[in-house]
């Protein structure tokens, strides 16, 4: 059972205004746009949902600026390094920066009520409705560093299949926004995903978001109906090579890191 209450599944009742995204007076992006029922059904067939954009061409840029800022993040990774892959990743420090923490926190109420489904369907413990309450749930588990990041790949590119898991509590969905034009600003870089379905080879997902729409996808595992119920399906993700210019990508993972 869920220990928490999740507000209702926005989207149901108010019909999807226009397909882009809006700011509000502050110039923050505002995501009413987004068609949350069908952005479910495909998360619960693929376990990747391709949304609207979130983000303006202007906002993107914003953003992808933000990469050559130093004093905005708490640890920067060069992923050669460890064997990740081919590029660097920047993780935000306190205080986010406003538009990344209006996504964290605009973002996650209806993907609550997703992780909440998903929870009740494996037997797993539940979500707070509001991300303040995830938050400070993680501080209380040891779990305080904001995750999340900024990726740049150059040419030559790429991230290997990975899972974004920082500790204990995971919060089971994470959005991926693609902050360039794919053909113009680099070209390669495809999200892909694969699915390790239990006792069957593995499923091959492969996506190629628009500059500021959002991939939303499993962290770790979501429920796939079986004969006997539901079984869980673990999913990873990574980029294949970038084969000429950059890419960045604004990652946002709900949970926070140990
Ligand atoms: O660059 C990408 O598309 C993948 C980003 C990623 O691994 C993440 O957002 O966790
Ligand atoms: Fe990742």
């Amino acid at each position: 059972m869920n220990a928490y209450d999740t507000p209702p599944l926005p989207g149901l009742t108010e019909p999807a205004p226009a397909d882009r995204p809006a700011a509000d007076s502050n110039g923050l992006p505002t995501l009413r746009h987004l068609d949350w029922p069908a952005l479910v059904a495909e998360l619960d067939t693929d376990g990747v949902a391709l949304t609207p954009p979130l983000l303006t061409p202007e906002q993107c840029a914003q953003v992808r600026e933000m990469f050559d800022e130093p004093g905005l993040f708490r640890s920067t990774v060069t992923m050669a390094r460890h064997r990740f892959g081919e590029g660097s990743y920047r993780y935000f420090a306190h205080p986010l920066p406003e538009l990344v923490l209006a996504l964290r926190r605009q973002l996650y109420p209806p993907l609550a009520h997703v992780a909440n489904t998903w929870a009740a369907r494996l037997g797993e413990p539940g979500f707070p409705g509001l991300h303040e309450d995830l938050v400070a749930a993680c501080a209380a588990v040891g779990q305080h560093r904001p995750t999340p990041l900024l990726l740049r790949y150059e040419q030559g590119g790429y991230n290997c299949l990975h899972q974004d898991v920082y500790g204990d509590l995971t919060f089971p969905l994470q959005v991926a926004v693609l902050l360039d034009e794919p053909d113009r600003d680099f070209t390669g870089g495809e999200s892909v995903f694969v699915e390790q379905r239990p006792r069957a080879q593995s499923r091959p997902i492969v996506r190629r978001p628009e500059q500021g729409q959002g991939l939303v996808f499993a962290v770790h595992h979501r429920p796939v109906r079986s004969a006997r119920g539901w079984s869980r399906v673990m999913l990873r993700h990574g980029v294949s090579t970038v084969h000429s210019g950059r890419r960045h990508v604004l990652g946002v993972i709900f949970h926070d890191a140990r």
